[in-house]
């Protein structure tokens, strides 16, 4: 199994280049399914969740092209893919392919509004809580589903082939269920009003999409999204939007190496919470045309609490890192996780490098210690994973990073992109 190898204490200097959303391109091809026409995507990140949601949509009947780069595109750009749904060859998602990945299973809105039925498997992803799917199932059926939990599959289906409108209301806010239903919706009778949905950037990305495919959608990014349903939707062209935790999370790095850095392509607009703290803890943060820069001299990392909680707060996907480079600061700071029951896997690791914190059910009390030592590290999920980078990167000496296939689930060319800023990064392969 390939594993990284770092050699910290290095400062970060120069330009790195963000890549399209993961969280972002994944809902996004899943809407290919919702139209008969060509859907392209812009800026599709080279990334093993996109390649396996490439293979669940081929399963579906979905037909990809990846085409060049339009003339005069950055070479750093992703990629440029052309899905096309003509027919939908099958409505089942088996469990091989789902069992990877959390949103393999959003499938399921888009083939039940076109198909009229889906079968899916219940879905994977990274291991942070229970993550069940009742939402999902509570909205379809608000939307007129049946559906049925039957050997570990969730088999659903618009009775007379077509989803009817509707109110949904969450429970509390999902990222997932408000993609799902608001696809679904697209193409169902009537109007759906979605309340409490999601407001993350992600769900303004596909819910313009799905306007430029001929939905009728509003309320996006708000808490209450109204969709009139259409009977059918066209192709259309979207670009993904930056990866807001890539992004986060090259600043949290050079925050705690110190450094100057241009994160080139970057949006601060989807990132005010996390680099407000970001700026607390003494880095210094401007927005510049071509992306966002962060500037970090020697001075102390000063301990400044944070509240993990849905956007337009400090999102639970950078929870790891800043909690990283808090293991340096001046001080004791708390960070609270509200979204997860369970996404503290990290601490373990981290004190594998001398951290010192202190769990207390959804609280972790970080001490700033005057030293990380390199050391041997492995992580069950992908944000924590690189937040056992970012520790590497600052520690002394020599830090090896195993399980790297969650790193490559989301972060592109990550070890080519620090190490052109400096870091002394490799992987090995084996
Ligand atoms: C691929 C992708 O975009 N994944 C992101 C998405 O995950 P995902 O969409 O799975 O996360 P949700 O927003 O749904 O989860 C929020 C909370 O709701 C709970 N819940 C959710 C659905 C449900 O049916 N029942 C239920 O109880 C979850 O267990 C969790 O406690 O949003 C999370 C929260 O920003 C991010 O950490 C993930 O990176
Ligand atoms: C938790 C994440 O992914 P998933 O929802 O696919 O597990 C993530 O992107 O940090």
């Amino acid at each position: 199994m390939d594993r990284i190898r770092i050699v910290g204490g290095n400062e970060l200097h120069g330009e790195l280049p963000i890549s399209g959303a993961k969280n972002a391109a994944l809902p996004l091809m899943i809407a290919s399914l919702l139209t008969k026409e060509p859907l392209t995507l812009n800026n599709v990140p080279r990334l093993a969740d996109v390649k396996q949601l490439e293979r669940i949509l081929e399963n579906h009947g979905v037909d990809l092209a990846v085409q060049g780069r339009r003339r005069g595109e950055d070479e750093m750009r992703g990629q440029r893919i052309t899905f096309s749904a003509a027919d939908i060859v099958d409505t089942c998602a088996p469990y091989e392919l789902v069992a990877t990945m959390r949103a393999s299973f959003w499938v399921i809105g888009a083939l039940l509004a076109r198909e009229g039925e889906a079968r899916v498997s219940m879905p994977g992803g990274c291991a942070i809580g229970t993550r069940p799917v009742d939402f999902y199932i509570d909205g379809l059926q608000q939307l007129g589903a049946t559906i049925e939990i039957d050997g570990g599959y969730v088999n659903a289906t618009a009775p007379n082939g077509r989803l009817k409108g509707g109110p949904v209301k969450f429970p509390r806010i999902s990222v997932g269920a408000t993609h799902v239903i608001m696809m679904a919706a697209t193409l169902a009778e009537g109007t759906t009003t979605i309340q409490n949905a999601a407001m993350e950037p992600e769900v303004v990305n596909l819910g313009e999409c799905l306007i430029a495919m001929g939905a009728k959608i509003s309320g996006l990014g708000t808490r209450t999204i109204t969709i009139e349903g259409v009977e059918e939707l066209h192709g259309a062209e979207t670009d993904v939007i930056p990866d807001r935790i890539e992004t986060g999370t090259y600043a949290m790095a050079v925050a705690m190496t110190g450094g100057d850095v241009l994160l080139k392509g970057a949006n601060a607009d989807h990132l005010e919470a996390p680099l407000k703290v970001l700026e607390q803890t003494g880095a210094k943060i401007s927005r510049e045309a071509d992306g966002l820069r962060i500037v970090k001299n020697g001075n102390a990392i000063h301990a400044i609490d944070a509240e993990i909680s849905e956007y337009p707060d400090f999102p639970t996907d950078l929870q790891a890192q800043y909690m990283a480079l808090m293991t340096r600061s001046n001080g004791t700071a708390t960070v609270r996780e509200t979204i997860f029951e369970n996404r503290f896997m990290h601490v373990a690791e981290l004190m594998r490098f001398g951290a010192d914190i202190a769990v207390d059910g959804q609280k972790a009390h970080v001490k700033g210690v005057a030293e990380l030592k390199g050391a041997q590290v492995m992580a069950t999920d992908l944000r924590a994973s690189v937040s056992l980078v970012i520790a590497g990167l600052a520690a002394k000496g020599e830090t090896i990073v195993n399980r790297i296939y969650h790193l490559d689930r989301g972060f592109e060319r990550l070890e080519d992109k620090l190490s052109r800023c400096g870091a002394q990064i490799e992987r090995i392969s084996g």
